[in-house]
This record gives structure tokens, C-alpha cells and sequence, in this order.
């Protein structure tokens, strides 16, 4: 295992139908590593397996070959300390639920009271800005507000790990900002480790401490880029700063498969 990581996938492949008529080579050789605090995004055309791995991480998916460890675990199944934010979240609340109890859900599985698992929802929705929000039902907000609830139940599972899988993909410009926001400061404040998968570059860039490049067919890592702007980021600042618009050209030529005149100069990471 890398020394302290959190995360380790080695070798990863990943062949769906394999053996009969169509069987489909994912993901061949995939390797990275994720390490305690930080925040990884992963970025990559459409198709290329990004939700296939992330699902791999999260231990829902077993791989055809190669191995993901969580610590020293080798991963075999979901585990408790990694929790998943899924891009449909009109999929994944429950309509007939008041929020604080779809918040609050994972929590029953685990033999927690109902007084306990309202005070943890309730905990969890004032850390994404929704404290008035719990006895309200999921259709009767915003979809920036509903994905904010899906992603205080990600919390509840008071996870060190929480995956992202294209968290912010249904909501408006404006709450996606604010959503990306949402997420950097959760993972300041409660020193977790997140991995966020994204087809958006900028966000990717905006989000990751490093950008992992999937790219190719068969899909293979084909750059790790370290982000230089540290834990405290803005908007503003952070996206008009010239090494932004460099990281995002050389994100976007990684994925076209173009070489870029920096290429010959020593790499970011
Ligand atoms: N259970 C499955 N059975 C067969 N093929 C699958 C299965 N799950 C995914 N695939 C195929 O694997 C490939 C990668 O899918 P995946 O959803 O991981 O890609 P993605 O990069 O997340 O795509 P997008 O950005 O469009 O969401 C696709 O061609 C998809 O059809």
C-alpha cells in the first residue's frame, strides 16, 4: 500500500459482459491513489468508465481484476466509512419522506433512536445551509436545495470518505457555484476526504487538490495534475487566476489526446 493513503487502486480493470457477445473493456490498468484530506477529482470524456470507478471505490461494484484498499482493507463491499453522493438526487430522495428523515436514513440501518437520528439529520442539514428545511418534503424545494439534502445525508453517514458522482449536474449555474463552495468548506471543516467525479473541467479544476485525466479506449489514467491553489478558494479569485486557464488547457488537450508546447517543461505534479 502508498504509505498513508486513504484510498489505493491498483491495476484496476474493469470488463463488463466478459466472455460473451458483448463483452465491454472498461477500464484496463487503472492505478491512483487518494490521500487523507485531500480532495480528487476525476475527469474524463463521456463513457469513459468514471462512474465505473467511482463505484469501484465505493465498493459496489467488484472489479473484473486489480484491487482498491481502503487503508489496509482490501475493499470486497459498501463499507461504513465511505459514504456516495449520487448525481440523481430526484432519483434517490424519497417523496414521501419529510427531509430530515430522508437525511436521516442511512442512519436506521445502523440501530440509531429516532430522537438521535433527527438530531444528526438536523445537524447535517445546518451544515449544508438548510436548517429550516427538515419537516418540509424533497418536492417541495428547489433542486440546488434537494441535491444540498442529498448531500447532508451523504454526511450522515459521518463518513471520513465521501464520493461525488457528478454531484451537481442537474442544478443551475448559480447553485452549482454554490454547491462547489458547499463542498470545499465541508471538507475544510470536517477534514474529510473527497472524490468528486465530473465531466466539467473547470469544476474539476475548481474542486480538486489534484485532477485525475481518464482518457483512451480501453479507459486508462493518462494525467494527474496538482492543483496549486490550497484550501481556501473563491470563485472569483480562484478562476481568474492565469495557472487556472493553463490547468484547464492542459486538462482539455489530455482528453483530446493534443500535446501541449509545456509538455517538454517539467509536469505540475
Ligand atoms: N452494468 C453495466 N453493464 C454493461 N455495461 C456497463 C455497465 N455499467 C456501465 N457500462 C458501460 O461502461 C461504460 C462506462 O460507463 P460509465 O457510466 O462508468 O461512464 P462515465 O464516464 O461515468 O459516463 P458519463 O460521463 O456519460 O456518465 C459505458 O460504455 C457503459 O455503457
Amino acid at each position: 500500500m502508498t504509505r498513508g493513503s486513504v484510498l489505493h487502486v491498483e491495476d484496476l480493470c474493469m470488463t463488463f459482459g466478459q466472455g460473451g457477445p458483448q463483452e465491454h473493456r472498461v477500464l484496463a490498468g487503472l492505478s491512483l491513489r487518494v490521500d487523507p484530506g485531500e480532495s480528487v477529482c476525476v475527469v474524463g470524456p463521456s463513457g469513459a468508465g468514471k462512474t465505473t470507478l467511482l463505484r469501484c471505490l465505493a465498493g459496489l461494484t467488484p472489479p473484473t481484476s486489480g484491487s482498491v484498499r481502503y487503508g489496509d482493507q482490501r475493499l470486497t463491499g459498501p463499507h461504513a466509512d465511505i459514504a456516495v453522493v449520487s448525481q440523481d438526487y430526484r432519483g434517490s430522495l424519497l417523496p414521501w419522506m419529510r427531509v430530515w428523515d430522508n437525511v436521516a436514513f442511512p442512519l436506521q440501518g445502523r440501530g440509531v433512536r429516532k430522537a438521535a437520528r433527527k438530531a444528526t439529520a438536523l445537524e447535517c442539514l445546518d451544515a449544508v445551509g438548510l436548517a429550516d428545511v427538515g419537516d418540509k418534503y424533497p418536492w417541495q424545494l428547489s433542486g440546488g436545495m434537494q441535491q444540498r439534502v442529498a448531500i447532508a445525508r451523504g454526511l450522515a453517514y459521518d463518513a471520513p470518505v465521501l464520493l461525488m458522482d457528478e454531484p451537481f449536474g442537474s442544478v443551475d449555474a448559480q447553485s452549482r457555484f454554490d454547491l462547489e463552495d458547499l463542498t470545499l468548506q465541508l471538507r475544510r471543516r470536517l477534514g474529510i476526504t473527497v472524490v468528486v467525479v465530473t465531466h466539467d473541467i473547470d469544476e474539476s479544476v475548481y474542486l480538486g487538490d489534484r485532477v485525475i485525466v481518464l482518457g483512451g479506449r480501453p479507459t486508462a489514467v493518462l494525467d494527474t495534475l496538482t492543483v496549486p491553489f490550497g484550501t481556501d478558494r473563491d470563485q472569483l479569485t480562484t478562476r481568474a487566476d492565469p495557472r487556472f486557464a493553463e490547468l484547464r488547457t492542459r486538462v482539455l488537450a489530455r482528453i483530446r489526446g493534443e500535446r501541449l508546447d509545456q509538455d517538454a517543461e517539467p509536469a505540475h505534479n
